[in-house]
């Protein structure tokens, strides 16, 4: 009968996380089995809710907490109460940062948002104080795509103009003719769940709905007769933009000078996401220059925006005060979610929207560490790859070992290759708990593969293969033969490398960032990109070349520790050898 060496993780599922107060224990989750009767009086927990709340979500939380309702609070005010808390539970406007999570002095066991972003709470403090984050993720979709489409309709039609004119006693009918939206091209930037209800209702007013979401599957979209799009078309072809992306490093500032040059002239946008993802200075100066006709903005970068705010009282800027997720019934529906997930998490029960990582013991890591990491490096390498095509929809994880397959538990190791995947493009946190959950919700089927080598079993694993079918990639040469993009990696010597890129063998320890480049094989290539490297100063850890035959193509992999500039990189793509090369950020 197979033995199993790797830890049962079902163990972690199961358990509950407190914390202790000494400072090692601090920073990691100690797993018990007894459940949570708080530190407050009663034998209840506390919890403290400082936004707010549905009422439901309230009653909920009454019937297993005591609950302490304390709405505008200052920070140091949270932080004297904190200490006195098991939970706590905001929406948008509370700032849970570290401070929050010192003063808590270990009490503090779930932070429980009331909504999706939750840019609001500081989840490496969190992580590293023992405290799990749980969000509502989906109770205000629809009422964040209503609000959407109520600032499309009422920037159309200047409604917020008009009515603030007629209140103040004039009767001006000439200066607030609008548009027309049917028949006008409107562009969704990011086709989520938010994204997708928008492009549903706008199609219902007659418009022609275009998307740019690189990982949204096309079957989605086509569903509901909305056509995936480039980001140039998108933005170049719109009379329309809605923005529905999350804030990422990626997203930041999308909307730029650059961005707004590429529009068409009298373009209109609303933003509904993340202030961050537009670059507000720009957005001024393209409305003072006519490019954009009108914004609608239910979003800020700072919130509330300070006084005076420029933006705000731009007579073509209709704003509202963060007010998407605000009907009776999202604020009722997330105050359900909420409650359940912060009374479940409590109670040490599996939280599906958990969204911060609960650290594993050191002990049940200790094998599996490198393999995790190579896991996590291998899905965000590939996702990086795609362009295009039918979305990320179909991954392929296979783990080569020479273990019996019943030796080797692979949940967490698959958790961290859809970490890697989905982490990098969108504002879902996935962890243990909550990935499977996630790659099915966003329709990634991820299936795994085992394949039994021969040999001593004294790595768990041998090599880990990530392979993402019916794309297209921005690097031509990571394809395999069947068209999927494929990356292979090995652990070596403790340290996670990638180990083949499509067809191509290479040898490049998974740290920092990796420049790969498919040139004609030819002497010489090392020097002339790690000099253009050195130039600027870039340090080059690694550099890799796999070469299909002699004197054929080859693909160069080299490992750089920071981000090359946009002109060290076109140096490297203007060498005349080189056929194509991509900047990956691991
Ligand atoms: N104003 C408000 O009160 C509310 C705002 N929100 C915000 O709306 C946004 C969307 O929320 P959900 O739809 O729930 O999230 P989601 O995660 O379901 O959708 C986001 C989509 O953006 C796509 N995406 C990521 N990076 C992209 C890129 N570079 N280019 C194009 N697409 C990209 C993802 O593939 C995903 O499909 C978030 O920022 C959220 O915080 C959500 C609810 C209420
Ligand atoms: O859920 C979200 O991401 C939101 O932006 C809603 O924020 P709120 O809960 O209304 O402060």
């Amino acid at each position: 009968m197979a033995t199993t060496t790797l830890v049962n993780l079902s163990s972690i599922f199961s358990s509950r996380l407190v914390t202790t107060p000494s400072f090692s224990q601090r920073r990691r989750i100690i797993l018990v089995t007894t459940s949570c009767t708080g530190g407050g009086g009663g034998g209840k927990p506390t919890i403290l809710v400082t936004e707010k709340l549905g009422q439901a979500g309230i009653d909920l939380l009454k019937k297993y907490a005591n609950v302490d309702c304390s709405y505008d609070l200052s920070l140091e005010e949270i932080c004297t109460k904190i200490s006195l808390c098991d939970a706590l539970i905001v929406r948008s406007g509370t700032k849970v940062g570290r401070d929050v999570f010192e003063s808590s002095r270990g009490r503090l066991k779930v932070v429980g948002r009331a909504g999706v972003g939750i840019d609001n709470v500081d989840l490496a403090a969190a992580t590293e104080y023992g405290c799990l984050v749980v969000n509502a993720p989906t109770a205000n979709t629809v009422a964040a795509a209503e609000h959407g489409i109520a600032l499309l309709t009422a920037m159309a039609r200047n409604v917020a103009q008009a009515d603030a004119s007629i209140k103040a006693g004039k009767w001006t009918r000439n200066k607030y003719i609008g548009v027309s939206l049917v028949g006008k091209t409107l562009a969704v930037l990011g086709f989520g769940k938010v994204g997708s209800e928008v492009a549903r209702r706008a199609r219902g007013l007659g418009m022609h709905v275009i998307t740019h979401d690189p990982y949204a599957p096309a079957d989605r979209a086509r569903a509901i007769g909305v056509e995936l799009v480039s980001f140039e078309v998108a933005i170049s072809t719109a009379d329309f933009i809605s923005l529905h992306l999350p804030l990422t490093a990626a997203t930041s500032k999308l909307l730029n000078d650059e961005t707004f040059a590429r529009m068409k002239k009298g373009v209109r946008i609303v933003n509904v996401a993340r202030g961050g993802v537009i670059d507000e200075e720009a957005l001024l100066r393209a409305l003072d220059s006519g490019i954009v006709a009108q914004a609608a903005l239910d979003v800020f970068t700072v919130e509330p925006p300070v006084e005076g705010n420029k933006l705000v009282l731009h007579e073509s800027v209709t704003a509202t005060p963060h007010l998407g997720a605000s009907t009776m019934e999202a604020q009722e529906g997330v105050a359900i979610e909420v409650a359940e997930a912060v009374i479940g998490a409590l109670r040490g029960e599996l939280a599906a929207t958990a969204v911060n990582a609960p650290m594993v013991p050191l002990e049940v890591l200790r094998e599996l560490k490198p393999y995790v990491v190579l896991a996590e490096k291998l899905g965000r390498l590939a996702v990086q790859l795609v362009t295009g095509g039918s979305g990320v929809n179909a991954v392929k994880v296979t783990y080569a070992s020479s273990r019996d397959p019943d030796d080797l538990d692979t949940r967490l190791l698959r958790a961290m290759v859809i970490k890697g995947l989905i982490e990098p493009i969108s504002s879902v946190f996935i962890n243990l708990v909550n990935s499977d959950y996630v790659a099915k919700q966003r329709g990634v089927k991820i299936s795994e593969e085992r394949m039994v080598l021969d040999g001593s079993p004294e790595n768990p694993i041998e090599y880990i293969t990530v392979r993402i079918a019916n794309v297209e990639s921005r690097f031509a040469s990571a394809l395999s033969e069947s068209g999927e993009i494929k990356v292979e990696g090995r652990v070596k010597q403790g340290v996670p490398s990638l180990t083949k890129v499509g067809l191509f063998g290479v040898d490049v320890s998974l740290e920092g960032s990796v420049i790969l480049c498919r040139q004609v094989d030819q002497p010489g290539m090392i020097g002339r990109v790690a000099s253009i490297l050195g130039d600027e100063n870039v340090n080059v850890s690694f550099m890799s070349v796999g070469r299909i035959a002699p004197g054929k193509q080859a693909v160069m992999a080299i490992g750089v520790d920071e981000q090359p500039s946009k002109e060290t990189l076109k140096k490297i793509g203007d060498i005349s050898a080189i056929e194509e090369f991509v900047f990956l950020k691991l």
